[in-house]
C-alpha cells in the first residue's frame, strides 16, 4: 500500500470524525434501532459490543480501510511467520507459539537471516515445567527440611510480575494447590508485608526475570535469598531456589541449581510472557491444569484472529475503536472496568500491556508520527470504581471512553449480590450515554419538594451530558480458558494498534533513561557518598533526603 493511500485513508477517516454531531451516539440508536446488533460480534467465547460508541457505518468502513491501508493483516501474518517485526531490537514477536501444540511448527527468524524452531523448545519447556509443578504438588520435591512446600513466591516487575499475579488473582481459589505470593517493588516494605506470611521451610522461591538483570528483581532476590540461607543454609536455601529467565549464565552464577532453571527466548517480550516459563507460579499456585487451560484460551483467540476476517475480528474491531476515540475524537484517556473482582490486577497489566507498548512518538522508519497514539490507560474493578473515579468520565470535561467487562455466571452462590454487580456495570455504561438532561433532573427535584430556587440552583450540577462512549465486552463465566482469551484479545488489540500507528509495539527504550540516571544516583545517596552535578531541583531534593537522613551534604 502506497505513502499516499495510507495518508487518503487517515484523511478519510478524520474527516468522518470531524463532521458535527461526529461524537454523537444516542441519535444513532434513533437512527438506527438494531443498532446492537450490527455493531456487536462474538469471537469465541467474548461478546464484544461497540454499539454504545459513536462508530456508524461510515465510520466503520473508513476504519477499516485504514487497517487494510495499513496493512494491519501482512503485518499479523508476518508476526505468525516469526519475521523480525521488532524492528528497533531486531527480533521476532512469537508469543503465540507459546500457547500453540508442538505441531503448530512456528519458527523465529534470526537477525543473520536465519531461522530457528519455536514450537519444539516451547513444548519442551512446557514438559519440564508440568514435570516440576506436579512432583511439588504429589510432594515428591519437597523443602529442605523434608516438608511440602505450601507456598510460591515470584520475585520480579513488571511483565515478570503483573501478567502472572493478574491471572493468579483471577484463578486462585480456596481448593488451589498452593498459595502464590509476588514481590516486585524494590521498596522492601513490600517484603516486609509479605515476609511475616511465609515459613521459610515450606516456601518455594521463583525469581522470574527474563533478563537476570533488573536491578529491583535482583535486590529482592538476594534479600530472599539471605532470608532462607538463614534458617536452611547455603545448601538448603539452594532447594528452594528456581529461576525463569533466558540469562543461564546469570542464574548459574546466582546459585540456583541448572535443573531449576525454566528458560524462554528473546522473542518473548516481557509483557507478553506470562504463558512462558514467567507464568510457572500460575502453575504452582493454581494448578497445572488450569495453566493450560489459560494457554488454550489464549489459544483459541489466537486462532480466531489469525482467522476471522477484518470485519468480525475483534482484537482488530477492539483497536479501531481506539483509533476513533484517539485519533478521530482526540480522547486520549483509556478507563478499564472489570466488573469481577477476581479481575483486579487486569486494569495494572493492562497498563503495562498498552502504555508500554504503545507510548511512542517515532514511527518504525524513525520519523515523527503525525498523530497521537497510546492513550492513558487506568481502571479499576466494579463497582469500586464508581466510588472513586466515574464522577470525571459521567460529568468531566472530557469524555474518557470505557471497556465494561462482565461475567454472566460467577464461581459463588451468592446470586443476588452478582446481580447487584452486573445491574451497576450496566447502569453506568447506559448512563454514560444516555446522560440526563434538565428537564428530567427538574421534574424529579419536584417531585421530591425542593422549591424552585433550589432546583434552579442546583439544576446545572445534576445535569449529565450523556452521549459518553463505552465499550463492553461480556464473558459466559471468568475460568482459565475464557482469561486466556480475554487476555489474548487485549495482546492483539495492542498489536493492531503498532500496525496503525506504525510504531514498534515490542519495544520499551523509553524506559531506560531513569534506569541509567539512577545508577548514577545511588552512589551519592551512600553516607560517604556526594552530591554530583544534577539540575537544581534534583540537587536540592538529595540534598534535603540527606539531612533528613542525618549525613553530610
Ligand atoms: O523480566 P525482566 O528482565 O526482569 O524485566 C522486567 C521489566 O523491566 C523492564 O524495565 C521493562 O520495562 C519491562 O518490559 C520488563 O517486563
Amino acid at each position: 500500500m502506497t505513502p499516499t493511500a495510507r495518508e487518503a485513508a487517515w484523511t478519510r477517516l478524520m474527516s468522518l470524525a470531524r463532521r458535527p454531531g461526529a461524537a454523537a451516539i444516542r441519535s444513532l440508536f434513533s437512527r438506527q434501532p438494531d443498532r446492537f446488533e450490527k455493531f456487536h460480534w462474538q469471537g469465541g467465547d467474548i461478546l464484544l459490543d461497540l454499539s454504545k460508541t459513536s462508530i456508524d457505518d461510515d465510520a466503520m468502513r473508513a476504519l477499516l480501510g485504514l487497517a487494510e491501508a495499513m496493512q494491519v493483516m501482512p503485518a499479523r501474518d508476518a508476526m505468525a511467520a516469526g519475521e523480525l517485526v521488532n524492528n528497533t531490537e531486531n527480533r521476532a514477536v512469537l508469543h503465540m507459539a507459546l500457547r500453540a501444540p508442538r505441531s503448530a511448527g512456528f519458527h523465529a527468524r534470526t537477525p543473520d537471516g536465519g531461522c530457528e524452531d519455536a514450537s519444539d523448545e516451547v513444548a519442551d519447556t512446557l514438559a519440564a515445567m508440568e514435570r516440576f509443578t506436579r512432583a511439588v504438588h504429589a510432594g515428591e520435591i519437597r523443602s529442605a527440611t523434608g516438608e511440602p512446600f505450601t507456598d510460591v513466591i515470584n520475585i520480579g516487575i513488571g511483565g515478570s510480575d503483573l501478567g502472572p499475579f493478574m491471572a493468579s488473582r483471577a484463578l486462585w481459589h480456596e481448593a488451589s494447590p498452593m498459595r502464590p505470593l509476588y514481590l516486585a517493588n524494590a521498596d522492601a516494605h513490600n517484603w516486609e508485608l509479605i515476609r511475616p506470611r511465609l515459613d521459610p521451610a515450606r516456601t518455594l522461591v521463583l525469581i522470574a526475570s527474563k533478563t537476570f538483570t533488573t536491578a529491583e528483581t535482583m535486590a529482592n532476590a538476594r534479600l530472599v535469598r539471605g532470608w532462607l540461607e538463614q534458617t536452611l543454609g547455603t545448601e538448603g536455601m539452594r532447594q528452594h531456589l528456581v529461576a525463569l529467565s533466558t540469562n543461564h549464565k546469570a542464574t548459574a552464577e546466582f546459585g540456583v541449581p541448572a535443573d531449576r532453571v525454566f528458560g524462554f527466548r528473546d522473542w518473548v517480550g516481557g509483557r507478553f510472557s506470562l504463558w512462558s516459563a514467567i507464568g510457572l507460579s500460575i502453575a504452582l499456585g493454581c494448578g497445572w491444569d488450569d495453566f493450560m487451560r489459560l494457554l488454550e484460551g489464549a489459544r483459541a483467540m489466537d486462532e480466531h484472529f489469525l482467522s476471522a476476517p477484518a470485519e468480525r475480528n475483534l482484537p482488530l474491531l477492539l483497536a479501531l475503536t481506539t483509533v476513533w476515540h484517539v485519533n478521530g475524537l482526540g480522547l486520549d484517556n483509556h478507563a478499564i472496568l472489570p466488573y469481577d473482582h477476581r479481575l483486579s490486577r487486569f486494569p495494572a497489566h493492562l497498563q503495562q500491556l498498552e502504555m508500554e507498548s504503545l507510548g511512542k512518538r517515532t514511527t518504525r522508519g524513525g520519523a515523527p508520527v503525525q498523530h497521537l497514539t497510546g492513550p492513558v490507560l487506568f481502571g479499576e474493578p466494579g463497582t469500586n470504581a464508581q466510588h472513586s473515579f466515574m464522577q470525571l468520565l459521567h460529568q468531566g470535561t472530557t469524555p474518557v471512553p470505557a471497556d465494561f467487562v462482565l461475567i454472566a455466571n460467577p464461581s459463588h452462590p451468592y446470586a443476588a449480590n452478582h446481580r447487584l454487580l452486573l445491574a451497576n456495570g450496566l447502569a453506568q455504561a447506559e448512563a454514560l450515554l444516555r446522560g440526563r438532561g434538565e428537564e428530567d433532573v427538574r421534574a424529579e427535584m419536584l417531585a421530591a419538594g425542593k422549591t424552585p430556587e433550589e432546583i434552579e440552583r442546583l439544576l446545572p450540577h445534576r445535569v449529565f451530558p450523556g452521549d459518553r462512549p463505552s465499550t463492553t465486552l461480556v464473558l459466559p463465566r471468568l475460568d482459565a480458558h475464557t482469561l486466556g482469551q480475554l487476555v489474548a484479545l487485549y495482546e492483539h488489540k495492542v498489536f493492531c494498534l503498532g500496525a496503525l500507528w506504525d510504531i514498534d509495539a515490542f519495544d520499551q527504550w523509553g524506559v531506560e533513561l531513569g534506569k541509567q540516571l539512577s545508577t548514577s544516583i545511588l552512589p551519592e545517596l551512600l553516607p560517604e557518598g556526594r552530591v554530583g552535578p544534577h539540575d537544581p531541583s534534583t540537587t536540592g531534593l538529595i540534598q534535603q533526603l540527606r539531612a533528613w537522613q542525618g549525613l553530610d551534604l
